[in-house]
């Protein structure tokens, strides 16, 4: 009833355990929504993951670090609250300086998250996948590590560093700042923009925390299989974009449908019926806690 009945703290434990327990894959889809978090769980995925670009997309803007803490923080908050699982979300560059990083990082550890990643571009960012992305130098980008490593007061919140230099610099470079990143407190790795398996593979063996795999569509990376990328040493595999994609690419042939056809009725048959939402939003669970409550009497 009333949905996520864990705690913050408790997601966070739980994700401490999933990753220490051996080599099981862990697979993120992106929500663009509360709701999308709660059809995740309701499939049996094993967390969610609060993108930055479906963030800005979702405001009509582009993913080149518009959108502020305090948007960030309120959203991802409501998608974490609406599941069990744990939820990680996108910090971008962290929103300024060290000091800032820091601030970021408590305010998302207030708003209920189980984690989030600092990466080591400049501002203006820019997604991970496309040309042209430059890079902070190596020190600086440790110090937003360290910053975010040392503000945490749960210890069990995941500090991830992604690094986005593969693209700037080269593969030999992504697995120093990896590397690097571990000593200054990280808890997991996210390699940008990876070009094949085998360098998943490479940062997997060059550190000793859990690494993840950006699996979006129409970037760099090819789109590996779960075993492919379980195989390669990944932890996590995030599906950042894909159900904005695949849900947006549903909205555009309705509205097209609507205008061709006169009529919605050719759609209804694909749609989430009115049954299937209201046992999401557990429509019944509410009415019967509502019904118990008017009944208690002291
Ligand atoms: C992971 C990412 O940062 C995101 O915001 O989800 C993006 C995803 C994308 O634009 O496809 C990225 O930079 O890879």
């Amino acid at each position: 009833m009333l949905h996520a009945t864990a705690t913050a703290q408790e997601k966070r434990g739980a994700l401490r355990s999933a990753l220490a327990d051996g080599d099981r894959l862990l697979r993120w889809p992106g929500a663009f929504n509360p709701l999308g978090a709660r059809l995740i769980e309701d499939k049996g995925f094993e967390g969610v993951y609060v993108s930055g670009a479906v963030l800005s997309a979702d405001l009509g803007l582009p993913d080149i670090g518009l959108t502020t803490l305090t948007e960030v923080a309120g959203r991802a908050g409501q998608i974490a609250r609406m599941t069990n699982l744990p939820t990680l979300v996108d910090a971008d560059t962290g929103f300024g300086e060290p000091m800032n990083v820091a601030r970021t990082v408590q305010v998302l550890e207030d708003a209920g998250l189980a984690g989030c990643h600092i990466e080591d571009q400049v501002n203006p960012k820019r997604c991970g996948h496309l040309d042209g992305k430059q890079v902070v130098p190596l020190a600086d980008a440790v110090q937003r590590v360290r910053a975010a490593a040392d503000a945490r007061r749960d210890g069990d919140f995941l500090v991830m560093a992604r690094t986005d230099v593969r693209a700037v610099e080269g593969f030999d470079a992504a697995i120093e700042r990896a590397r690097a990143f571990v000593d200054a407190g990280a808890d997991a790795i996210f390699p940008e923009a990876m070009r094949s398996l085998a360098e998943f593979e490479a940062v997997a063996n060059a550190v000793d925390v859990p690494v993840l795999a950006n699996m979006t569509e129409f970037g760099k990376s090819e789109l590996f299989t779960v075993s492919q990328l379980q195989d390669a040493g990944v932890r996590i595999v995030i599906y950042p974009v894909t159900l904005l994609r695949v849900a947006m690419g549903a909205v555009e042939r309705g509205l097209d449908e609507i205008t061709a056809a006169g009529t919605q009725a050719a759609l209804v048959p694909d749609m989430q019926t009115r049954a299937r939402l209201y046992e999401l939003v557990d429509y019944a669970g509410y009415n019967a806690f509502d019904a118990e409550i008017f009944t208690y009497r002291p």
